[in-house]
């Protein structure tokens, strides 16, 4: 079974990024949750950046705020696509910090940047990677995209009532 491995630079970052994890189980993926920070616990980091793909990890989402350094120094150590997600934290220049240093990565490092907050997202793009070469995940995002095609539909009957 294909895992995802989530990954978060605190504690305080989970409310934004429960959404991916949230989403993933939805799909039927195993999700592998972790608190690593490239500034706080890089020995950590260098640890887990090198043995994600070892442990059977097919994709890496990396969320953290301010100067968000976890995702492109994740992307740097491993073989595996990385979805970066900005979180806008406490003492964020209105979350452009996050924005900006997950973003901005130098040619040959790509980290596949979502929105601000942007975990949900981060989650389905994920999904969708693991659902290229599975079936039964890729039958999922089918059905999770017909049930927004749908609540569209609905909402537009509503609004000519
Ligand atoms: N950006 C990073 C990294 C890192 O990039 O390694 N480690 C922690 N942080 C971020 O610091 C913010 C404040 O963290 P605290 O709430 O623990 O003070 C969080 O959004 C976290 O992702």
């Amino acid at each position: 079974m294909s895992k995802v491995g989530v990954i978060m630079g605190s504690t305080s970052d989970m409310p934004v990024m429960e959404k991916a994890i949230e989403v993933l189980k939805g799909f039927d993926i195993e999700v592998e949750v972790d608190i690593v920070s490239a500034h706080r616990t890089p020995e950590k980091l260098f640890d887990y950046a090198k043995n994600a793909h070892i442990k059977g990890i097919k994709v890496i989402i990396a969320g953290a705020g301010g100067a968000a350094h976890l995702p492109g120094m994740v992307a740097s150590l491993s073989p595996l696509p990385v979805i970066g997600v900005p979180v806008k934290s406490r003492n964020s220049i209105d979350g452009w910090d996050s924005v900006l240093s997950i973003l901005q990565m130098p040619g040959g490092v790509p980290v596949a940047t979502v929105a601000l907050d942007g975990a949900l997202n981060a989650g389905i793009l994920a999904a969708q990677i693991i659902g290229a070469s599975d079936s039964c995940v890729l039958d999922k995002i089918l059905v999770y995209k017909e049930g927004l095609k749908q609540k569209v539909i609905e909402g537009a009957k509503q609004i000519k009532k």
